[in-house]
């Protein structure tokens, strides 16, 4: 199946500021696809390079078949986007906005439209400049659904919303799921996990990977080895055991490449160990333990550096 979006070494540079480095995926179609990463690591770069709005120094990225370079008119029809900071008619009423919006779209479904208000709770009467941030994502979001995009893209949509909105939100985009394909940035895990099926994960403007979120929940387990009193730390651990410690006859890491021969490495590694724990990880500690994990080879590096 073809993706809905593909990247080939995408990168931008702003002046000095190097927000994208060859980021290379694929969204495949029906997928949520979850960008995250810390603030500035370049996820509204890569949303704003996918829709057009800033174009890539180097490399290329085709959205619904399309070169993101001619995302515009008719494509961009069938793109719902929502951007963190929404721009929005703010002297128009809820009512007013969407009856401006409905003209722009010949997809648009009035039923729709009319359960998004209703379930969205959203006030018609009011006017734009008059709402809550959480209430003005809600109206943007019922713009956007109700043309029933194919392609869904969201940049930030949960930030700072208290958790009832959130939830309106996130089961409004639930209904979404399998007809469209829908792309969001966030920087809460939590609702990530609950409702993504493909994760990406950028770091300065780096992949540090991208994949489906049952496949990352498999390969990656919290272990625990008790190796005696006396043990040390054995040269040339592999590079996929993350944050490796060791204190007072226990050793702990995080294996990113957990498998069925794990056992087998480990005993390699500690022949003289009495017992092990094997625990499966929430997306939060996977995140906690790669960021950990990219700090520690940043100052080794340094060290070596210097
Ligand atoms: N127009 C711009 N000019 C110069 N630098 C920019 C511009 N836009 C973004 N940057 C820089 O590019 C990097 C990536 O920014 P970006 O907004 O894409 O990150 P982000 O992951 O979306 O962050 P956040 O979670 O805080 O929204 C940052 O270092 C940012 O300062």
């Amino acid at each position: 199946m073809t993706p809905i979006v593909e990247t080939q070494r995408l990168s931008k540079q702003y002046r000095a500021e190097t927000a994208l480095r060859e980021v290379s995926l694929a969204i495949p179609p029906g997928a949520v696809y979850a960008l995250v990463g810390a603030n500035g690591a370049g996820k509204s770069t890569f949303i704003k390079l996918l829709m057009n709005i800033v174009q890539p120094t180097a490399g290329a990225a085709t959205v619904l078949g399309f070169a993101s370079t001619e995302v515009a008119g008719a494509v961009f029809e069938r793109i719902g986007y929502v951007s963190e900071n929404q721009e929005m008619p703010e002297a128009m009423t809820v009512g007013d906005f969407l009856a401006y919006v409905r003209g722009f779209y010949p997809t648009w479904d009035r039923a729709l439209e009319a359960d998004l208000v209703e379930r969205l709770d959203l006030p018609l009467k009011r006017r734009l400049k008059n709402l809550s941030r959480g209430m003005k994502m809600k109206a943007a979001l019922a713009s956007v659904l109700a043309y029933r995009p194919a392609f869904i893209v969201l940049d930030e949509p949960f930030s700072g919303l208290d958790p009832l909105v959130r939830d309106e939100l996130i089961e409004s985009l639930r209904e979404r799921k399998g007809e469209s394909t829908i792309l969001l940035s966030s920087h809460d895990l939590e609702e990530v996990e609950s409702f993504a099926t493909h994760v990406g994960y950028l770091q300065d403007g780096r992949l540090l990977f991208s994949e489906e979120l049952s496949t990352l929940g498999d390969r990656f387990r919290e272990v625990t080895v008790v190796v005696g009193d006396g043990a040390t730390l054995p040269p040339n651990l592999p590079e996929t055991w993350l944050t490796p410690k060791l204190a007072d006859g226990v050793f702990h890491f995080v294996d990113s490449s957990y498998d069925e021969a794990a056992g087998l490495r480990t005993g390699r590694f500690f022949p003289q160990s009495v017992d092990a724990s094997v625990a499966p990880m929430n997306l939060r500690s996977i995140f906690v333990a790669i960021a950990r994990a990219g700090r520690a080879s940043a100052r080794e590096k340094a060290e070596a550096a210097r």
